[in-house]
């Protein structure tokens, strides 16, 4: 394949040394075409798979044609939001690093915006921003447009598509007619495109595009499931498959709350980004989610486009996304710069139509897959903790640990097998849980309202024992609020309370050591009975 270095096209020798700095060998085909072509002064639309450097192509040139003794506004590159405009500023930033009297700042809601004035008085040369904020700055005069030169619409598609075309109209409005228009995204319905030519002249077309509109290093599979189920799916997969990192799309913010705290419930490392979050918040949790604390990001399409954070290894749709492009442009979280990904959708009955059109629109296959059942997962989980031990025992001295085994087994009576079968249990974290697990998973239809479990409490011969005594024993134990404990029943024989799903086999676990009125009682999911 033909590749271009960076210092084939002339570019300064701050800038190369920055792309050197991070680790860029050389050009990506989207850069090779738009970097000639923005520095000669065209404007462009740019269209590239997810991934494959965008930023870049259009942040270089811009960087290299900004005037650095002059302190006017001079670029200005939009993003549909927030998180993606910091982003992209902190991308300009890497690529200004050797740069002398540059100024790049981002510009969004949600910040304080006197903090953002002081700034711009300082002198600005390049605003990242979004539409909403940047016309905010326009209106109090605190952003002037007179010198600019360059206009980036970064998700161009998205930025034209009418929920945020009327202020890109009066923002390029507020722009000189000289400018420069530039658009770039990685998918370009052809209305987009009419729209597009008002903006801008005689644009010339980059379109580094291959027969699919997805990466191919995305293996992409779709799982027929039923809605009470999608919880326990989107477990397994994450328990199968490991993710370093994942980034889990929900259609509403409802959803996603729901979804982020059954998922802490059950123990991941999981939070939630949407719209209705305070910005303070928003940008702590994708900051844990770039350093790796939160493992799995459960988000609307806020995080949709745009968006790079290394070590996404997989994507899940857990709803189907509602328009064709944002299946393209969320499975594109993964499988970056040429890194593999995995691409996982959740689907509802008639929903299977909706990706069939999905599966068209993207010119790709999504593969279906049978639900892995827990034998799978443990069987995954079991596998990489033995090739672990295979490693161990290859090559390390084990003589001491050899005795220490050989004296159990001389004393207790039981084989090398049984002590191996039992480490192999306590390092999946599995002991005594599988047969709790199994039985809840196939559990939701005994008449426990929606996301509840029915318990079947054995309270033997305990006759004084009264609802209260073994709420409060529950709450106590577990730390579960009491109120989140639902309907409690005592019949002549039987028990039964019902708990959250994902307190259940805390519940469980939890209640085999703990005593009621000095005794122990024991629960147990009621399909049992
Ligand atoms: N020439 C290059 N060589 C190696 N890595 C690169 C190169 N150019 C960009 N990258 C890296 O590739 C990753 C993806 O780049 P970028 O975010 O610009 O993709 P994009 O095309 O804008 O994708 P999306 O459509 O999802 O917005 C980034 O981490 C970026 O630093
Ligand atoms: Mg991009």
């Amino acid at each position: 394949m033909e590749t271009t270095k960076f210092n084939e096209i002339e570019l300064s020798s701050q800038i190369l040394r920055a792309v050197e700095e991070m680790g860029f060998e050389e050009m990506s085909p989207i850069q090779a075409k738009a970097i000639p072509a923005i520095l000669s002064g065209k404007d462009v639309v740019g269209q590239a798979q997810t991934g494959t450097g965008k930023t870049a192509a259009f942040g270089i040139p811009l960087l290299q044609l900004i005037d650095t003794k002059e302190r006017a506004v001079q670029a200005l590159v939009l993003c549909p939001t927030r998180e993606l405009a910091i982003q992209v500023a902190e991308e300009f930033r890497q690529l200004a690093m050797f740069m002398h009297g540059i100024k790049i700042l981002p510009v969004y809601g949600g910040q304080e915006i006197s903090k953002q004035i002081r700034s711009l008085k300082g002198g600005v040369q390049i605003i990242i921003g979004t539409p909403g904020r940047v016309m905010d700055h326009m209106r109090r005069k605190t952003i002037r447009l007179d010198h600019m030169k360059m206009v980036v619409l970064d998700e161009a598609d998205e930025m034209l598509n009418m929920g945020f075309r009327e202020d890109i109209e009066t923002i390029l409005k507020g722009v000189p007619q000289e400018r420069q228009t530039i658009l770039f995204s990685a998918t370009m319905p052809g209305p987009i495109l009419e729209i597009a030519r008002t903006y801008q002249k005689n644009a010339e077309m980059i379109r580094v595009v291959k027969k699919e509109l997805t990466v191919p290093k995305i293996e992409q599979y779709y799982y027929e499931v039923s809605p009470k189920n999608k919880e326990e799916v989107l477990s397994r997969l994450l328990d199968m498959y490991n993710p370093k990192l994942s980034l889990v799309f929900c259609n509403t913010k409802r959803q996603v709350d729901e979804l982020t705290s059954s998922l802490q419930g059950r123990g991941y490392f999981a939070e939630g980004l949407h719209g209705d979050m305070k910005q303070q918040q928003r940008d702590r949790v994708m900051n844990s989610f770039r350093n790796g604390k939160t493992e799995i990001l459960v988000a609307t399409d806020v995080a949709a486009r745009g968006i790079d954070v290394d070590d996404v290894e997989a994507v899940f749709n857990y709803d189907v996304p509602q328009d064709d492009e944002y299946y393209v442009h969320r499975i594109g979280r993964t499988g970056r710069a040429g890194r593999e990904g995995r691409a996982f959708t959740l689907v509802v009955g008639k929903e299977v139509f909706k990706l069939r059109d999905i599966q068209r629109y993207c010119k790709t296959k999504i593969k279906v897959q049978p639900i892995p059942s827990i034998n799978d997962v443990t069987a995954v989980k079991a596998d990489k903790i033995l090739d672990k031990i295979q490693n161990i025992i290859k090559e390390e001295d084990l003589s001491k640990m050899i005795n220490l085994i050989d004296e159990r087994i001389n004393e207790e009576g039981y084989t090398a097998l049984d002590i191996a079968a039992a480490f192999l249990k306590m390092s999946m974290g599995d002991e005594g849980k599988e047969s709790d697990e199994k039985s809840l998973a196939d559990f939701g239809d005994t008449g426990a309202e929606a996301g509840m479990v029915r318990l079947f409490v054995n309270l033997g011969k305990k006759q004084n024992v009264r609802p209260g005594d073994i709420l409060g024993a529950i709450a106590g134990e577990t730390g579960m609020p009491g109120k989140l404990i639902g309907s409690i029943d005592m019949y002549d024989k039987y028990t039964f309370v019902e708990v959250p799903r994902e307190y259940a086999s805390d519940v469980i676990q939890v209640m085999k050591m703990a005593k009621i009125k000095g005794k122990s009682i024991n629960i147990e999911p009621a399909n049992k009975k």
